[in-house]
């Protein structure tokens, strides 16, 4: 019997990288050996002899190893794979530019510059009111807010802001509107904000799309957890760690539900954009993303969830801790609430109103129907406000005297009678001295009406016209009675 021949000994894997992503294969094969001539770049770094990542990286040709078999999600998992430090300069051009940001070449930044200004172009072309510093978005559709986010801050002349002085915006707000660029606030916007951030009022708001309504309550809530800061700043001294208490961190403030993934993303994005420079985290919880990539931001404790009904309430019946913690809420918000209803979301979005600390009466009831929801003070009930924005609105004359009623007697009451932005707003615990902003074109039409009738009754030369028109038909039917007189006798 032969001797068996010694298996073939990997070739070494210290003399050339180039060799790593080459296979070995029949040399008789053309096909192959024009494929293996290729000029092959290893994706991997260099293993070195006695290097604990080779096991991962695989040392040779013939190993492999784990990380060459699949695509690794960096940015999920936090592995960072160590880069080679030599790259080529073509591979660099061929980099997408706008994917690089503040590192890169000139030409690179360049390149960046006038993607930038070409998507610039396109957002204004696309009509309505424009934001003039948009932000890119990342991979996950959300927008990589900064810290500081002072771009414009220096050259802006406030002068041209005044229109928004009468609204009393905290100084770090004025900055991002003046970064935005956002000359005066939009008329759902000088409506509802003085109504929202400085009466503590809940607003029902009603506006065409497109009408800046995401700022009508994304500013107000900005507004308050920034007032909140400085009271804790300014109580810090006489009260020392007790001052946290008038804001506090890591639990959730405002939860905001939109009908779709798109509407969130950009609710979101917009909310961050105006807190740019303010510490406060904004988060999209929506349907079609990863659960667990977004159970690990709930675990950053955001102030700020913008969420769609069905994604929110599978987190929250499944008791996601972030989501149920709802004792410092202080925001609930329903945008786009007529499409909500449109869409069938209706029992999600009422479970989740379920959720909510109801008043002070009914605290103990509400905790044994939502077994994992922190229970609150009546006074803190107090400050939570609730706002409802839609693009159209149908409100029943007696509105608010059902709200005075109470949410809790309008549970039952209402139940059978599901489908309406009145019921969910009932349902969520709104107040009766609700600020009602509507500004759709049935109420102005409507408004318009009267407005020109009481004109024309007012105006003396309309009546004179009237009587003028009187006395014709009465001259008409006595000269009519004269003709006629001979059949009457
Ligand atoms: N005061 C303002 N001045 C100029 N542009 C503004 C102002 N407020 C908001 N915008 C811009 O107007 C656009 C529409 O705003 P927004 O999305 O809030 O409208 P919307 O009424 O919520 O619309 P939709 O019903 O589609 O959600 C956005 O691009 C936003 O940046």
């Amino acid at each position: 019997m032969a001797a068996a021949s010694p298996p073939p000994q990997p070739p070494s894997t210290s003399k050339s990288s180039n060799k790593r992503g080459k296979r070995r294969r029949p040399q008789q094969d053309p096909v192959l050996e024009g494929i293996d001539s290729l000029p092959w770049k290893s994706s991997l770094p260099e293993a070195e002899e006695g290097d604990p990542f080779s096991v991962f990286a695989g040392v040779n040709d013939f190993e492999g190893g784990f990380l060459s078999l699949e695509e690794v999600d960096e940015l999920d998992y936090g592995l960072s794979i160590p880069q080679p430090e030599k790259k080529s300069k073509s591979k660099k051009q061929k980099r997408d530019p706008a994917a690089d940001g503040a590192g890169g070449s000139v030409e690179d930044k360049k390149a960046v510059e006038k993607k930038k200004k070409k998507m610039k172009k396109g957002k204004q072309k696309n009509g309505k009111l424009t934001d003039t510093n948009e932000p890119e978005r990342n991979e996950a559709g959300t927008v990589d807010s900064d810290s500081n986010g002072d771009t414009k801050e220096d050259s802006v002349d406030e002068t041209e802001f005044y229109a928004w002085n009468e609204l009393r915006l905290h100084p770090m707000l004025m900055k991002s509107i003046h970064r935005l660029g956002f000359k005066e606030p939009t008329r759902i916007q000088k409506a509802c904000i003085p109504a929202a951030a400085h009466q503590g009022k809940d607003v029902i708001g009603a506006a065409e799309t497109g009408s800046g309504k995401t700022l009508a309550f994304g500013l107000p809530i900005l507004q308050r957890l920034l007032e909140e800061r400085d009271k804790a700043d300014k109580l810090l001294d006489d009260k020392g760690d007790d001052a946290n208490k008038y804001a506090p961190t890591g639990v959730l403030r405002a939860l905001i539900i939109t009908p779709t993934r798109e509407l969130a993303v950009q609710v979101t994005d917009h909310i961050k954009e105006a807190a740019k420079g303010i510490n406060v985290r904004v988060v999209a919880i929506v349907g079609g993303m990863s659960t667990e990539k977004q159970e690990r931001l709930l675990r950053g404790r955001p102030e700020i969830i913008v969420g769609t009904p069905g994604r929110l309430w599978e987190l929250m019946s499944g008791g996601e801790e972030h989501l149920v913690e709802l004792h410092s809420l202080s925001f609930f918000v329903l945008d786009e609430a007529d499409r909500m209803i449109e869409n069938g979301h209706f029992r999600e979005v009422q479970s989740i109103i379920d959720m909510l600390p109801m008043s002070s009466t009914s605290t103990i009831d509400q905790s044994q129907e939502s077994q994992s929801c922190v229970t609150e003070t009546s006074l803190q009930r107090k400050k939570r406000q609730t706002f409802v924005f839609s693009a159209t609105l149908a409100l029943s004359a007696d509105f608010r005297k059902k709200l005075k009623r109470g949410s809790v007697n309008s549970k039952q009451a209402v139940s059978a009678d599901l489908n309406s932005i009145e019921t969910l707003a009932e349902r969520a615990g709104m107040r009766a001295n609700v600020a009602i902003v509507d500004l759709t074109n049935a109420s102005v039409l409507a408004s318009n009406l009267s407005e020109s009738f009481v004109e024309y009754v007012n105006d003396n030369q309309a009546i004179s016209i009237m009587f003028d028109q009187f006395l014709s038909a009465l001259e008409f039917c006595f000269m009519y009675f004269l003709v006629n007189l001979w059949q009457f006798v």
